[in-house]
């Protein structure tokens, strides 16, 4: 960090003017006491009402005070010294020479910081709140002061593309110095304690800082920071808001306050800010009250993607305010669990489409949280991401190696967790669009199979009768010979055709044809024993396999049959006709070779009851046939 003077400059910076210059001069001398001060200041009227609003604060505490001696004494002669600075710059700084700097946004986002910074000190013990105000007033100064000293240069760079997100990158480019350098330059030139001064150089960026953790630089340096996002907050744009909510939840808990507390002291602060902004004639914005601007982030989050996330962390701090920028602020319904094994169970409990979990935690850790899901077929899916301090490339791998899909660095940058959620996100709807195009190509194999068996029963069957067709019942008889052929027991097989059936057609029309072909039919299913088959062989022809048959006992069935149709009546709708069947039986002889020389025995048999008369059984026996009656 240089000191000013070393800084180069193509112009004059900001300074005091006035009363502030006197305060300022008199607190360099070793004897001033704040009856001198308060001298000084009540020359100026508007200086002490300013002075005696800070001291009469909220959060400077005690009863009021009326005079401008007592506010001095109460808030100390650092603050009120820092106090008259500030607000002499903004009397004077309200416009400038610098095209493109906002002057009017500058001291609305330095005013809010300022009030923030007093707002945050007193609620989580970080120390004079009053003095911190106007550190936080004067925290950005450096940016006023580029503007002032380079109006044309800086102007130029403020409209560069990269401006919002690498300004401190360009003005060393271009300026050879950087608004925070130059920031911490002209407090420590104005006396400021360094005390003071390191944390506010450090304040953009904290982690850079060095600070050792829990020293008082390092909270005051996270102060600040705090401070800057709020201002950030204040003066952002509806959407930019949104973005901002989650890592602001995540900035307020490691001061301790969880989100109802910021919400409450964002909420109160803001009002604050509109206050002192009347007073100082600064331009101040209305945002909505915190849970309203976290709800409509919540709403944001849940139609965009929620999903179920598990939280796995140790650290109760962070641990909460991951939870609530997960839940309030994402969108996402979230589980936690402080270490690997609560996490197991209630991963199996809550089926999670994401686990976020830390490292390095008692008992089970992250790493073997991690292996232990992937070794369960419902885990095997699941979104991990792994929170790591650690940018060991070594632990990295392992951590790939066993299972993790992302790895986060901690401290978790807000934006950092929203991507990784996005890649979540991406993941699960890949899954789910696996899953329905699964459960889509089950559906479409279980109704190819049904039609299949469809196609394969229609194949098979006769679609007047509803008797197996002829392919069908040479099918049933290859079986049944097979089973002869293993068990030695007697097959017989009746062939049976209906007599004059041309005549029937003729005489009373196709469709009564039909229903006397399928009134046969039935005649015949309904009289053959369980164990035979019956199927149409095409036309007004029948077979009847009957297993375990020799020729006697197919005779005896064939007469039955015969009997059976000589008493059908078939209703022509005008009269009951009655029909016969002529039936030719054979049984397996041992000359016979396979199922066509049975059936052309029995076909021969009906073919000789045909012209031995018709309404007859005859029988093949080794090559003779003899027909009834019986
Ligand atoms: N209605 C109807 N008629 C059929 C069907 N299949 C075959 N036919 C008819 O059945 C008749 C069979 O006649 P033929 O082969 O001369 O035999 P038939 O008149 O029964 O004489 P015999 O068998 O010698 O007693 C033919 O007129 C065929 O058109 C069918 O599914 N429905």
């Amino acid at each position: 960090m240089r000191k000013l003077e070393r800084i180069p400059l193509n112009g004059k910076l900001p300074s005091p003017k006035g009363v502030a210059l006197a305060i300022l001069d008199l607190c360099r001398s070793s004897d001033a006491d704040f009856k001198d001060i308060a001298r000084v200041a009540q020359t100026d009227p508007a200086l002490s009402g300013r002075l005696l609003r800070q001291a009469n604060s909220a959060a400077s505490g005690g009863r009021s005070v009326a005079s401008v001696t007592d506010a001095i004494a109460r808030l100390g002669l650092g603050t009120v010294r820092n106090l008259a600075l500030g607000f002499s710059l903004v009397d004077q700084h309200q416009d400038g020479p610098c095209p493109g700097f906002d002057y009017a946004g500058f001291w609305s986002h330095s005013l809010l910081m300022g009030v923030a910074m007093q707002a945050f000190a007193s609620v989580s013990s970080g120390g004079a709140a009053d003095e911190l105000f106007a550190c936080g007033l004067l925290a950005q100064i450096g940016r006023l002061a580029l503007a002032t000293a380079h109006p044309q240069e800086y102007g130029a760079l403020l409209a560069h593309p990269d401006a919002a997100s690498r300004l401190v990158e360009l003005e060393r480019e271009h300026l050879h110095t950087d608004h925070t350098e130059l920031s911490a330059a002209m407090l420590a030139d104005w006396g400021l304690p360094m005390a003071l001064v390191e944390p506010i150089y450090y304040h953009e960026s904290p982690d850079d800082s060095g600070f050792a953790p829990g020293s008082r630089p390092h909270q005051l340096v996270h102060l600040f920071h705090l401070a800057r996002c709020v201002a950030n907050l204040g003066t952002a744009s509806e959407h930019e808001r949104g973005e901002q909510i989650p890592g602001l939840l995540l900035l307020g808990s490691k001061f301790g306050l969880d989100a109802d507390e910021m919400g409450r002291t964002i909420d109160s602060l803001m009002q604050r800010w509109r206050e002192w902004g009347e007073l100082l004639k600064v331009s101040t914005a209305a945002p909505p009250a915190f849970a309203l601007m976290t709800d409509a982030q919540a709403k944001r989050g849940t139609n965009e993607y929620a999903m179920r996330v598990l939280l796995v962390e140790d650290d109760a701090t962070t641990r909460t305010a991951l939870h609530a920028a997960l839940e309030k602020n994402l969108g996402h319904q979230v589980t936690c669990a402080s270490n690997g094994r609560e996490a197991l169970a209630l991963a199996l409990e809550t089926m999670p489409q994401v686990v976020l979990t830390d490292w390095q935690m008692p008992g089970l850790n992250g790493l073997e949280l991690c292996r232990a899901l992937r070794a369960s077929e419902w885990g095997r899916t699941m979104y991990i991401v792994m929170l790591t301090a650690s940018n060991n490339e070594q632990e990295v791998m392992e951590a790939f190696e066993g299972g993790v899909d992302d790895f986060l660095a901690k401290p978790v940058d807000m934006l950092m967790l929203r991507a990784r959620l996005f890649a979540a996100r991406h993941h699960n709807q890949l899954l789910e669009d696996w899953d329905r195009d699964r459960a889509k190509l089950k559906q479409f194999a279980a109704e190819l199979a049904i039609s299949n068996r469809r196609l394969a029963h229609a194949a098979m069957t006769d679609l007047l009768t509803g008797l197996p067709n002829r392919r069908a019942g040479m099918n049933s008889l290859s079986k049944a010979w097979a089973a002869t052929d293993r068990s030695g027991e007697a097959l017989a097989v009746l062939v049976l055709d209906i007599d004059h059936f041309k005549t029937i057609n003729d005489t009373y029309g196709h469709a009564i044809g039909d229903t006397t072909l399928r009134q046969v039919a039935q005649a015949i299913e309904r009289s053959a024993r369980k164990n035979d088959s019956v199927c149409r062989m095409g036309g007004e022809e029948f077979l009847v396999i009957c297993p375990n048959t020799d020729i006697k006992a197919g005779l005896l069935a064939a007469e039955r049959l015969r009997r059976v149709i000589e008493n059908l009546r078939v209703d022509t709708g005008k009269s009951m006709i009655s029909v016969t069947v002529s039936i030719g039986v054979a049984a397996r002889e041992p000359k016979m070779t396979d199922t066509d020389s049975l059936v052309n025995a029995a076909d021969r048999a009906l073919y000789t009851a045909k012209h031995s008369g018709r309404n007859l059984s005859c029988v093949w026996v080794n090559g003779k046939q003899r027909c009834g009656p019986w």
